[in-house]
């Protein structure tokens, strides 16, 4: 019950925002016109069950007129039944795109908003596969929620109409046993709901693990898809390796879970499916039972037995709603559960961004430097890597970073980004200051060269021959005359051409801090030295701080800085002074 009780917390809270947002004019009508027409559909119901027994009954005494007329009214009930259903689905799948597609932007957005989904991967497994989330996940809950909801609502309306007939005609067919006649108050009520609640109690029993199976379905198959989807992105290196069978063993492996779990799944579905189909087929005679002896001892005509029986099989539907659902109930639950984690790991990488014991990036008022103030980097699960106190990186001047392989180079340059929040102190950064971060492999979408050059700009933020000019300077000149050209470039181009193109990306976007992250590391020294010539004479106003291995790289720096060695940390010293306290 608290199960359910949270259950329906949780879909109340996902799904109020779209009801309160931009859309819920939109949102609102049509919702209540799929309402409106499933409760017409009830009322179409109620009237059939009151046709059943006038119908049968002028059949029974051979009325021609009387049945003349009950198929007309028939025909015009079953012409509006038709018009309301064609309309009931049509609605409900235009509310259901509506809704889908702002659940999907809201989430598209808050995952894009300041790295969380950078900040989300650091935190852990709390939310896997994000994809699987955003696309088939919010399709399901949007779907099911509507589906289950609306069904909700008309079972309890249709039980509500059908318990006030049943009990009525309780009174006319009295329970007839062995001859004698029983006035009890709509015994075929209570015989629908003692049926109903036997049934709902066994389905429970039977059904439950299916909940957990199919949440792991989930995540098994999204697991493989996973998989899958990284042989594809490093299917070179997998090739260099000769790591086929190895990744052949590791995905038959996971698919291995995904066939046992399917396994489980239907082993507990045929019990399941044995029961529901065994109980519907006898819901089908059972009312038959209660009433037939009344019918036999003439106290009822043909027409309210099968009036009796068609609105006992209502009552008892409309109680079994929850048997019927129970797969896409259990599902549901499921899809709920994964759209909720999603949230509260987006809530909390948002919270972890803004946190008092994260650190703090700060906008500084004066001044072109970036000040590092009791700035201590953590790892996530809290151990100590780098410390910087009081410590300044001058503006417009190039500054080499140094230290030994695993000191937290990388690591302070994504806290100095803003994305990197384990740790304390501050780190204060000239307000709208452009910077940018150059990591040895850049990042280049798949698309046009001219678009994946301007990235994160729009493809057309800079002039041909703008582009043309930076290809050229930073010596990839042969691209030049392949703007247009769609590839998936981090697959097509060498490492060294990569960071050729990163730096025509910089020279292009011209920042006023620009981090190099071993950017030019793949290559060769003659070329390395070319390019920072380039940057010093293209870019000379711009405040340039390297990260490199090469002593070569000194030579176009002003200052140089390292990581040194302090307790069990690393700390950030000028190398000179340092060379001189040793
Ligand atoms: N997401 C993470 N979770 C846990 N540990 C991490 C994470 N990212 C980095 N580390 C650890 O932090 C340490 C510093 O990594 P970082 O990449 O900053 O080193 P680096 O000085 O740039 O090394 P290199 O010179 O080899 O590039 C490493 O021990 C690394 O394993």
């Amino acid at each position: 019950m608290n199960n359910i009780r949270s259950t329906i917390a949780t879909v109340w809270r996902i799904s109020a925002p779209y009801f309160r947002s931009e859309d819920k004019l939109a949102g609102r009508t049509l919702l209540a016109a799929v309402i409106a027409i499933e409760l017409s559909l009830v009322a179409i119901d109620v009237l059939l069950n009151q046709w059943r027994g006038r119908f049968y009954n002028y059949l029974q005494v051979r009325d021609w007129a009387g049945f003349v007329w009950e198929l007309g009214v028939f025909t015009f009930l079953a012409t509006l039944n038709v018009a309301l259903s064609i309309y009931q689905l049509y609605l409900n799948q235009w509310l259901q795109i509506r809704w889908r597609r702002w659940m999907t932007s809201r989430y598209l957005g808050e995952w894009m908003d300041k790295a969380n989904h950078y900040r989300m991967q650091l935190q852990g497994d709390a939310a896997d596969n994000p994809d699987q989330r955003i696309s088939d996940d919010v399709k399901m809950f949007v779907d099911q929620t509507l589906g289950i909801s609306v069904g909700l609502l008309s079972s309890i309306v249709s039980l509500a109409s059908f318990i006030v007939i049943l009990w009525g005609l309780s009174a006319e067919s009295p329970l007839t046993l062995f001859g004698n006649t029983f006035h009890i108050p709509g015994y075929l009520v209570w015989g629908a709901l003692i049926y109903a609640v036997f049934g709902t109690a066994l389905t429970q029993w039977i059904g439950s693990p299916l909940v957990n199976l199919s949440f792991e379905q989930q995540r098994y198959e999204a697991d493989f898809r996973f998989n899958l989807v990284r042989v594809r992105e490093n299917s070179e290196q997998i090739a260099l390796l000769k790591g086929e069978s190895a990744e052949r063993h590791r995905l038959s492996e996971r698919f291995g879970r995904v066939v046992e779990n399917w396994y489980a799944i239907m082993s507990r579905t045929k019990r399941l499916t044995a029961f529901t189909s065994s109980y519907s087929q006898a819901a089908v005679i059972f009312p038959f039972i209660l009433v037939a002896p009344a019918y036999f001892a003439d106290k009822i005509q043909l027409g309210g037995l099968l009036q009796t029986a068609s609105a006992f099989g209502s009552v008892q539907s409309a109680l079994s709603f929850f048997i019927s659902i129970y797969r896409s109930l259990a599902e549901w639950r499921s899809v709920v559960a994964r759209l909720d984690g999603f949230e509260m790991s987006i809530n909390s990488a948002t919270r972890l961004a803004a946190g008092t014991d994260s650190i703090d990036v700060v906008p500084l008022a004066k001044g072109n430097e970036i000040d590092l103030e009791k700035l201590l980097v953590r790892l996530p699960n809290g151990t100590p890597l780098v410390s910087a106190n009081s410590f300044n990186l001058h503006g417009n001047e190039r500054t080499l970073v140094t230290g030994p392989s695993g000191a937290g180079k990388s690591t302070l340059f994504r806290a100095i980004a803003g994305i990197w929040p384990f740790g304390g102190g501050s780190i204060a950064i000239p307000a709208k200051a452009t910077l940018m971060m150059l990591p040895q492999r850049p990042y280049f979408p798949i698309g046009s060269l001219q678009a994946s050059i301007a990235y994160p700009a729009e493809a057309d933020a800079y002039s041909a021959d703008q582009i043309r000019d930076v290809l050229i300077a930073v010596g990839l000149p042969k691209l030049a005359s392949q703007l247009g050209v769609e590839a998936h470039w981090n697959r097509m181009l060498s490492l060294g051409e990569q960071q050729r193109l990163g730096l025509a990306r910089a020279l292009l976007f011209a920042p006023q801090y620009l981090f190099l992250d071993e950017a030019t590391a793949s290559l060769d020294e003659a070329s390395e030295a070319a390019l920072y010539r380039l940057l010093q004479e293209k870019l000379p106003a711009t405040t340039i701080v390297s990260i490199g291995h090469r002593s070569t790289l000194e030579a176009f720096h002003q200052r140089n800085v390292e990581l040194v060695r302090d307790g069990d940390q690393f700390a950030l010293r000028d190398k000179d002074k340092s060379a001189a306290s040793s």
